[in-house]
């Protein structure tokens, strides 16, 4: 598909701009389209939350435990159930992943042909001190007939699978950045209107870059492989750049060019995030943009998911940068010494 053929002018609206792309989708019968204004709106209500959060009593803990063991935050549980809500009332879709239910979510509309998993607030460490956080969601088609719930058939399909997905940055401006499979684009909102506008049209995330994101307060339980890596970046002089909220590092980098890691560590053995709603959308849009997520040595996409809430390693980003990262891994494993 020529995108360039269909190149719609920045200052399209994100409604007219589903319109016309319908017809890129196999199966368009309006479904999809229906399912991602669902989640534009419900992006518009979180952002109007987000933005006066200072000046409401919604700042800090909300006084329970998510299934990560994490203390929500109230945002984390408004966000939820926004998104959940929007999703429900829209009625595309069956069941909901959420990384703030323990469970699987049946939203009673068993005619729905589409599953979502969804991290409703990404950066939640951020949220009290006004450092930009984000939304991301990934859309699958149901494996199983319509007319009942769907099951963890429908909910534990791999990457690969993704009919669309994407993420919403709240930051200096808001934007929403997804692909349904032919290409990545970004709108931004402007909030007088009420209105996401393409802003960023078919985005490409540069081969290589200069910018490497990682935490190194884990470094001493980083692998030799990953030691390396970062050792190469502060050889070659890169910038090390690491905002705490996946959305932000992520977003960056795609535009920019760089590279964000979220290895194994002493305290997270299996990676931190989740490969349903944190992983595997950020690795449909980067490849779609040109750009490569495994775990260090698989596909992110390819990854077989067991639970709903699984967590694995992630390096996303660059091609290049990406893999450099996973040949030092592969040394790693070959000679464990040399790689040190
Ligand atoms: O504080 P750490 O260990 O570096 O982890 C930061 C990472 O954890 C996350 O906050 C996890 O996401 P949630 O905020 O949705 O739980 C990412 O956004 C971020 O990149
Ligand atoms: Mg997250
Ligand atoms: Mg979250």
């Amino acid at each position: 598909m020529d995108h360039n053929k269909l190149a719609l002018p920045v200052g399209t609206t994100l409604d007219r701009f589903i319109m016309r792309k319908q017809e890129d989708f196999p199966y368009a019968t309006g479904e999809l389209s229906q399912l991602l204004r669902d989640i534009a709106l419900a992006a518009k209500i979180v952002n109007r939350e987000i933005n006066r959060s200072g000046l409401i009593d919604i700042a800090g803990a909300y006084g329970n435990r998510n299934v990560q063991g994490e203390d929500q935050q109230k945002l984390d549980v408004i966000a939820n159930i926004r998104f959940i809500r929007a999703l429900r009332n829209g009625g595309e879709v069956c069941t909901i992943i959420s990384e703030e239910d323990d469970d699987i979510i049946q939203t009673g509309n068993n005619q729905g042909k589409y599953v979502v998993a969804i991290d409703p607030l990404d950066g939640s460490s951020n949220i009290d001190v006004n450092v930009s956080i984000g939304t991301i969601f990934s859309i699958y088609r149901r494996i199983s007939p319509t007319g009942r719930e769907g099951g963890s058939a429908d909910c534990l399909q791999p990457g690969t699978h993704q009919v669309a997905a994407g993420y919403v940055i709240y930051g200096s401006s808001t934007m929403l950045v997804y692909t349904t499979g032919n290409g990545v684009n970004g709108f931004t909102y402007e909030p007088s209107l009420g209105e996401f506008f393409l802003s960023h049209p078919n985005i490409q995330t540069p081969k290589t870059g200069t910018v490497y994101s990682i935490n190194e307060g884990s470094s001493d339980s980083f692998s030799p492989g990953v030691v390396a890596f970062v050792q190469q970046c502060k050889t070659e002089k890169f910038s090390a750049r690491y905002i705490g909220s996946l959305v932000a590092d992520f977003h960056r980098n795609l535009l920019k060019g760089g590279i964000y890691i979220y290895p194994a560590t002493a305290k997270t053995p299996g990676g931190k995030l989740r490969l349903m709603y944190e992983c595997n959308p950020l690795a449909f849009i980067v490849e779609q943009a040109g750009g490569k997520s495994s775990n260090g040595q698989q596909r992110t996409l390819e990854i077989e998911p067991q639970t709903c809430h699984e967590r694995c390693p992630l390096f996303i980003g660059s091609k290049e940068l990406v893999e450099q990262a996973e040949a030092l891994l592969a040394q790693e494993k070959k000679a464990p010494e040399a790689a040190a």
